[in-house]
């Protein structure tokens, strides 16, 4: 922020901060996880203020990505998912919940470069494109 900052001789620019869905309502299976990112979303929308981005150049925005197939969730098993009932409660959700393609984040960033404003949250899941989160932490 420093560096890319106007009132430093810098040009602006575009921050991206990598949310979840897990952040726009409590997440019980995944409590510290949706918790940060929680604070992801919400450390986004204040520092996107026009306080700072208005002075600054500098747009700061947050994506709420769905479910994507990514090393993360072949990693899952290494969580400490709490207890056994949440670990059961866990893999029930994973069935329901639709898995998208990597490639629509890149397609959904894209979308999100080019119209998103300071302090907006923005959702990418099920394969679709990015649409504004209306309920962000
Ligand atoms: N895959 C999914 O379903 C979703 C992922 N996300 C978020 O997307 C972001 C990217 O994750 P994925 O690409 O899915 O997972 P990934 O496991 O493929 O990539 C995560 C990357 O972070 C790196 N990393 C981990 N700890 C690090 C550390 N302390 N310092 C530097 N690098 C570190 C890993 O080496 C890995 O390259 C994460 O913030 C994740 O929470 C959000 C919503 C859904
Ligand atoms: C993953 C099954 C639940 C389905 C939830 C839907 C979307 C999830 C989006 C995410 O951001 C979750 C992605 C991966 C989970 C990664 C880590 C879990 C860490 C668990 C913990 O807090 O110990």
């Amino acid at each position: 922020m420093k560096y890319m900052s106007k009132v430093n001789g810098g040009r602006g620019g575009i921050i991206i901060n990598t949310a979840s869905i897990t952040s726009e309502t409590p997440f019980p299976t995944i409590p510290i996880y949706a918790a940060t990112k929680a604070a992801v979303s919400h450390f986004s929308r204040s520092f996107g203020d026009p306080l700072y981005s208005g002075k600054s150049g500098v747009k700061v925005i947050a994506i709420n990505p769905g479910l994507t197939d990514t090393q993360i969730l072949k990693n899952i098993a290494d969580y400490s998912l709490y207890d056994p009932d949440v670990k059961v409660a866990f893999d029930v959700m994973r069935t329901k919940v639709p898995t998208q393609k990597v490639n629509n984040m890149g397609v959904g960033l894209l979308q999100v470069l080019e119209k998103a404003e300071s302090g907006s949250v923005w959702t990418i899941e099920n394969d679709q494109p990015a649409k504004r989160c209306l309920n962000p932490a």
